[in-house]
């Protein structure tokens, strides 16, 4: 049952992210719930992808096969709470929470539970997403490949060994998009203060992006660092401009924005 009856607890932006991409990739929309308490996220779903929505999280989770918990880190103890009465015995427990444990949830739920860890990110929306996952010896085959199957449907996924992993699945990828969109926002303001239209600098700044990823990704046998001495000319332009980052210590920069992010991370888990 790699195509299992899910349902989705909150109705954000992962969730309309990771519908987006189950429902594109042909997973059928009636094996897929959400809820949420407030309706127009509900409403937008179904409008968008033909699922089936309610606000009852209790109904919902008791007629899944699969339960995703999808909400906020600071809410994820009182939703689960609220679930405690359910027999979810034969029921894989999936969470996209960032920071809290694996160990919190059988305490949350008051019971043993099957449950895989995630790491997922908003490009998932458009097949472009990654995904870390972590499961510990006690989840099955099946379990691990009906999580796959539907992280997959975003874009990649990567397991992780160890749980203290995802932390750094965190900085790499679930909170990397908004690190490129800061990078690419600043580029924007940059050519608009130059003189330039803002539609005419954005249509530069993220066909550069997506042509500087796709080289990056077309290129395996070229580091990194090979492509962007290939963009600098001796004594050119970009030189001028990556000395600039440079000694502005993007480099440092970048490390210690990473940094932070696993420790916050590691900070929530000891907070929820
Ligand atoms: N955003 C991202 O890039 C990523 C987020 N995550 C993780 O995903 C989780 C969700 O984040 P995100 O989608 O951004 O957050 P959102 O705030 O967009 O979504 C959370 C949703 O949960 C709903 N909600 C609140 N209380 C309940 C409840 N009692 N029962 C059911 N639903 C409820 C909220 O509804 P309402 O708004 O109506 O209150 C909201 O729609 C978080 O744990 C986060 O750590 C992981 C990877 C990437
Ligand atoms: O910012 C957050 O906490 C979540 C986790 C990764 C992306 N967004």
């Amino acid at each position: 049952m790699t195509q299992a009856k899910v349902c989705f607890i909150g109705a954000g932006n992962m969730t309309r992210s990771i519908i987006s991409g189950l429902v594109t990739h042909g997973y059928p929309s009636d094996l897929i719930h959400a809820t949420n308490p407030s309706k127009g996220k509900l409403d937008a779903l179904q409008q968008d992808f033909a699922i089936e929505v309610s606000h009852d999280n209790h109904a919902a989770a008791k007629a899944a096969e699969v339960i995703v918990l999808s909400v906020k880190p600071q809410l994820m103890a009182s939703v689960c709470e609220d679930l405690s009465s359910l027999d979810l015995a034969d029921k894989l427990i999936i969470t996209i929470a960032a920071g809290i444990p694996a160990s919190r949830y059988p305490v949350y739920f008051n019971q043993p539970i099957k449950l895989i860890r995630t790491m997922p990110n908003t490009p998932t929306q458009i097949g472009y997403g990654m995904t870390g996952i972590y499961a510990d010896d006690s989840i099955s085959a099946e379990h691990k490949a009906i999580c796959e199957t539907l992280m997959q449907s975003g874009g990649k996924v990567v397991w992780v060994d160890k749980e203290a992993e995802l932390d750094q699945v965190i900085a790499l990828a679930g909170s990397s998009p908004a690190y490129f969109y800061l990078f690419i926002e600043s580029m924007i303001a940059s050519g608009v203060n130059m003189g330039m239209a803002e539609d005419k600098a954005r249509l530069l700044a993220e066909q550069a992006a997506l042509g500087a990823a796709q080289m990056v990704i077309q290129n395996q046998q070229l580091s990194v660092t090979e492509l962007r001495q290939n963009v600098m000319s001796k004594g050119g332009t970009t030189a001028r401009a990556v000395e600039t980052l440079q000694q502005g210590g993007l480099v440092e920069l970048v490390d210690q924005a990473m940094t932070n992010c696993v420790a916050r991370a590691q900070e929530m888990a000891k907070t929820f």
